[in-house]
């Protein structure tokens, strides 16, 4: 399980769609919100749309891995793909905030948390800015949450830039690579086959 973080504007749906072109084999987790719908944003694609009711719903029967409020809306990862894919031994990529990461993390110690940073505060305003979602109180509220986010940063393995699109995935696919070849995954796969290797 991957998880990607990092504020609002940083570019994680950008590098999230742009890793997938060059990772085909990675899948990724939709989330459900109760925020509306972007222009050009699809049911199913971006997210799940709910209600707060059928929101409240999914907490309520624990179809959901984690959730978290922001910025006056509710959004969670849908648990049941997740627990499938990484049973047919898949790799997943969430693309979540601080607080639902913390989550996964108490439950998944074993996921890989990747943060990502802007190269700065003033390029992060002006990418929010200039996706053009965003009414101004909503982008002020977006960047004080940003501080606080960025402040958790040490509860995350790795930190990558995204100065540029394809290195910053270049660099989160090296990562992906580095932690199918970690000496525990190997040793945790391979004891079966090969007797001699030893379980820590
Ligand atoms: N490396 C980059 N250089 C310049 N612009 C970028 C870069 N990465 C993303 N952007 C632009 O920044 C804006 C925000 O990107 P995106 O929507 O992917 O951010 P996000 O982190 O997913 O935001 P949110 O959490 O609010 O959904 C978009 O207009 C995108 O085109
Ligand atoms: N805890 C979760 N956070 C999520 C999830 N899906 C998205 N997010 C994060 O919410 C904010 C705002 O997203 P936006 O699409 O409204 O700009 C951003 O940080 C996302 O990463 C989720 O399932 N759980």
């Amino acid at each position: 399980m991957i998880v990607l973080s990092g504020p609002s504007g940083v570019g994680k749906g950008t590098v999230c769609r742009a890793l997938r072109r060059m990772m085909p084999e990675l899948v990724y987790s939709v989330s459900a919100t109760t925020r509306a719908p972007r222009a050009g944003e699809a049911e199913g694609v971006d997210y799940y749309y709910k209600t707060r009711e059928q929101f409240q719903e999914m907490i309520e029967r624990g179809a959901l891995l984690e959730y978290a409020e922001y910025v006056g809306n509710l959004y969670g990862t849908p648990r049941e793909p997740v627990e499938r894919t990484i049973a047919e031994g898949k790799d997943i990529i969430l693309e979540i905030d601080v607080k639902g990461a913390l989550q996964v993390k108490r439950n998944y110690p074993e996921g890989v948390f990747i943060f990502l940073l802007p190269p700065s505060l003033d390029e992060l305003r002006q990418r929010i800015s200039g996706r053009g979602t965003e009414t101004a109180a909503v982008i002020d509220t977006r960047m004080s949450e940003a501080s606080r986010e960025i402040g958790m940063i040490t509860e995350y393995d790795y930190a990558v830039v995204n100065d540029e699109i394809e290195a910053a995935c270049r660099r989160i696919q090296s990562i992906i690579t580095a932690e199918h070849c970690r000496r525990d995954r190997i040793v945790k796969e391979y004891s079966g086959l090969m007797p001699f290797i030893h379980k820590a």
